[in-house]
């Protein structure tokens, strides 16, 4: 068996190595011919599996993406050639969480506020969207939720777009999606930008086509600019450079980018595979995962919001991802580099908090 994978997906060699001949390469330069004998294709999300790409694949019988996302994906047409297909829904959702938390307590620090006593709206509550809510309410946050599909069956637990955008913190949690009521393709467009207050923030954490980035960039230029925190661009691996001097948090996708999350995502799909040929597995994320730098912390002063702070960045530093983003942003290629090249980062759950109660436990840390 021939197995093609994207060149960053970790632990494709202990997972699959035992079954196929393994050949890997980056991911936005995957070929038609380099798939004329491949019989697994496993891609992260800049690889568009479509026509073109499947045009010689005669022997393909199984894609995976190691991602929550599925918008580069031709499903339509894997299900239309019989070619099974898995992704990995909600393998990096904790990832997003941590991202999100880190990015709450800079924009705390940034505004001087404390997040008690400010209100967090929740666009997508899925699996990526669940976690921050959590967070945020472990936080003291008030937290609005709107999801028009969840708020079919409980319309009172959910409030509309035009309601979530009153709040002091707006975190984007959606698929990408271009037809239908509510897609999501610029649902952050120019007249939503257009009636908010300056003193709002707004979180991307999804896909960069949801925010309509040159309506975004006239906004802040003018006299009334937002708070932004950008994980996601419209035109990736493009940025739009003139937005990011206005941008008070900016990375190149990588806010799913854990460790733990990239394991789950491959384990994911060999948990897949195996089901497909009705093979045994014979490891666990957990078995591939090394000691994570500091195991434990023993707190001797209760959690307060820069307790929290200085905690999340002992697992995850967020201005960390920033810098590099700003030094290497108009070098060629800097934003594929800088995601390939992404330091080993850790879930908030790999630091084991003692004498630490429920909160912690809600924020992501063992206790
Ligand atoms: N920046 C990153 O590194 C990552 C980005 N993502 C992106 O985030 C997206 C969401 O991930 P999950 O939460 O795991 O997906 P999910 O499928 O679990 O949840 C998405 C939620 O959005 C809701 N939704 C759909 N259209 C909506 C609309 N117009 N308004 C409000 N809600 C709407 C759905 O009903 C669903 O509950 C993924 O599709 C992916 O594109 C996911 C992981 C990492
Ligand atoms: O899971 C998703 O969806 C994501 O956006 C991934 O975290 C992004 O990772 P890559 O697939 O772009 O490496």
């Amino acid at each position: 068996m021939k197995l093609l994978a994207d060149e960053n997906m970790p632990y494709v060699q202990e997972l699959f190595g035992d079954w196929a001949e393994i050949v890997t390469c980056a991911g936005r330069d995957m070929t038609p011919d380099q798939l004329a004998d491949v019989d697994v294709l496993l891609v992260r999300s800049i690889t568009q599996v479509n026509e073109a790409l499947l045009a010689q694949a005669q022997r393909l019988s199984f894609v995976g993406t190691a991602t929550i996302g599925c918008d580069h994906i031709d499903t339509a047409l894997l299900a239309r050639r019989g070619i099974a297909f898995a992704s990995a829904p909600g393998c990096n959702k904790v990832a997003v969480g941590d991202y999100v938390l880190a990015a709450l307590l800079k924009v705390a620090e940034h505004k001087s506020w404390q997040l008690a006593d400010k209100t967090l709206a929740v666009v997508g509550v899925g699996n990526t969207g669940s976690q921050v809510a959590a967070r945020a309410r472990a936080l003291g946050m008030k937290v609005l939720l709107c999801d028009p599909f969840k708020a079919q069956g409980d319309p009172t637990a959910f409030v509309e777009l035009a309601h979530a955008l009153t709040a002091d913190i707006v975190s984007f949690h959606v698929p990408l999606t271009r037809e239908g009521q509510h897609a999501t393709w610029h649902l952050l467009n120019e007249s939503a930008i257009d009636g908010l207050s300056s003193e709002q923030v707004l979180i991307n954490a999804c896909r960069g086509d949801v925010w309509d980035n040159a309506a975004l960039l006239a906004r802040q230029l003018g006299s009334t600019p937002l708070t932004l925190v950008m994980d996601v661009w419209e035109h990736e691996p493009e940025v739009l450079a003139p937005l990011v001097p206005h941008v008070l948090l900016a990375s190149p996708h990588i806010a799913g980018y854990s460790l733990e999350g990239k394991a789950r995502g491959t384990f994911a799909l060999y948990r897949a595979l195996c089901e497909l040929k009705q093979v045994e597995m014979v490891l666990s994320p957990e078995q591939l995962l090394p000691a994570p730098p500091i195991g434990a912390v023993h707190l001797e002063s209760p959690l307060d919001q820069g307790l929290i702070a200085r905690l999340v960045k002992l697992v995850y530093d967020i201005e960390r991802d920033d810098r590099a983003f700003r030094l290497a942003l108009g070098q060629p290629g800097f934003f594929d580099r800088l995601r390939k090249h992404y330091p080993q980062r850790r879930e908030l759950g790999s630091l084991q908090l003692i004498n630490a109660g429920q909160t912690a436990s809600e924020l992501g840390f063992k206790v």
